[in-house]
């Protein structure tokens, strides 16, 4: 079921002396109840305007959004029954924890009594239970986090909506918190549209993510899936992944400097663009141990590093520096400056024509 719908919305920043606009234009975004949505991309994207748009702080130039079949681009933003939560937790100073998370079901006329029950239940959730008299100055950053998101969900938002939540925060606790609204997420069966620019996170946390860039988006799917199949090597460098180069198909082999990739494809032939080598699809192998080796070519090791049962390689292949990751074997020991082979599956390599049409060679 699709709980957001998100149709031609457009929004525009005009500065005064022209010199910088910003446009937004989404033409057509759906996030499916209980989705953990990601909306991801560089800073100045237009995520958080994006987000704004989506809470009703931000009427959009034109265009609609749907909440499930209803029409609330014209609703006020408390009207939504959508949470948000910042990257500034922006509790009241005044207040403490309990005060803080009274305040939303006070305006929404709660009796006290059903008020407490809530209360006590939405502090176990986030693990702030006998936090209630604390106030803001008295709590860490992760803990207001915690309150922030307690008061977000004592009123039972349809769509929760986050803001890069846990940048502020130290790596332990970004952790620490990212696992929490994963377990709140699954428990409250909620639709989360969460922003960040963190590619590490985006693969933690969302089921469905889209990458932006320059106020549009670029490609929407699962993580694993727009890993597997970048449409364009922004995309790529975004997500991190290593080794594209860009050269051209001539009689089958695409050819970048002195590196040589066989795609045994002759409908590419004479296209330029990006190919794809990731690093876990190659296996470094032994010059001894050749004897069923298929496609590949012979490299230097560079450099060669243990992490978790994996190593890492750089490998110098004619002068070009790919990077392999496999996983370790005891058996086998690599040594910087070794010759060797290193094979491919060639159904793992992708090859992006300049068009931006991707295709599995
Ligand atoms: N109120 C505004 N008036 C004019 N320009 C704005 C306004 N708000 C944002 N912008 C511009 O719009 C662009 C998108 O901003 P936005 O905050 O949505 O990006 P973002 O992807 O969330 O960035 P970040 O990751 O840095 O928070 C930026 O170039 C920003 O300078």
């Amino acid at each position: 079921m699709i709980k957001l719908h998100l149709k031609n919305i457009k929004k525009e920043y005009i500065s005064s002396n022209k010199d910088f606009n910003f446009f937004l234009e989404i033409d057509d975004l759906k996030i499916r109840k209980g989705d953990f949505f990601g909306l991801i991309g560089s800073s100045g994207c237009g995520k958080t305007t994006l987000l704004k748009i989506i809470a009703g702080l931000i009427v959009p130039n034109r265009g609609n959004l749907y909440m499930e079949d209803r029409d609330i681009t014209n609703i006020a933003p408390e009207k939504r029954n959508i949470g948000m939560i910042f990257q500034e937790p922006l509790l009241f100073p005044h207040m403490n924890v309990f005060e803080n998370i009274y305040f939303g079901l006070k305006m929404k006329k709660i009796s006290k009594k059903d008020s407490i029950e809530k209360i006590n239940k939405v502090l176990e959730s986030v693990g702030l239970k006998g936090f209630e008299n604390k106030y803001p100055h008295e709590l860490s950053g992760g803990q207001k986090q915690r309150v922030s998101l307690a008061r977000a969900l004592v009123l039972k938002p349809e769509i929760l909506l986050m803001d890069e939540p846990f940048s502020a925060l130290d790596p332990k606790l970004r952790d620490e918190m990212r696992e929490l609204i994963l377990r709140i997420h699954k428990k409250y069966k909620m639709t989360i549209v969460f922003v960040t620019h963190d590619k590490e996170e985006a693969f933690i946390l969302f089921n469905r993510m889209a990458i932006m860039k320059e106020g549009k988006i670029l490609q929407k799917g699962s993580p694993k899936e727009i890993y597997e199949k970048p449409l364009d090597t922004y995309v790529a460098n975004f997500l991190g992944i290593k080794n594209t180069f860009y050269g051209r198909v001539e009689d089958d082999i695409f050819k970048y400097e002195n590196l040589k990739i066989n795609l045994k494809d002759s409908s590419l032939n004479g296209f330029y663009g990006n190919i794809i080598l990731k690093p876990e699809c190659f296996e470094v192998k032994k010059m001894y141990n050749l004897k069923n080796a298929l496609n590949g070519f012979y490299g230097i090791i560079k450099d060669c590093s243990f992490r978790q049962g994996f190593l890492f390689f750089k490998i110098d292949v004619k002068s070009n520096e790919i990077e392999v990751v496999q996983k370790f074997n005891l058996d086998i020991e690599f040594e910087v400056g070794e010759r060797v082979f290193v094979e491919y599956d060639i159904k793992n390599i992708y090859f992006i024509k300049d068009d931006m049409e991707e295709l599995k060679c």
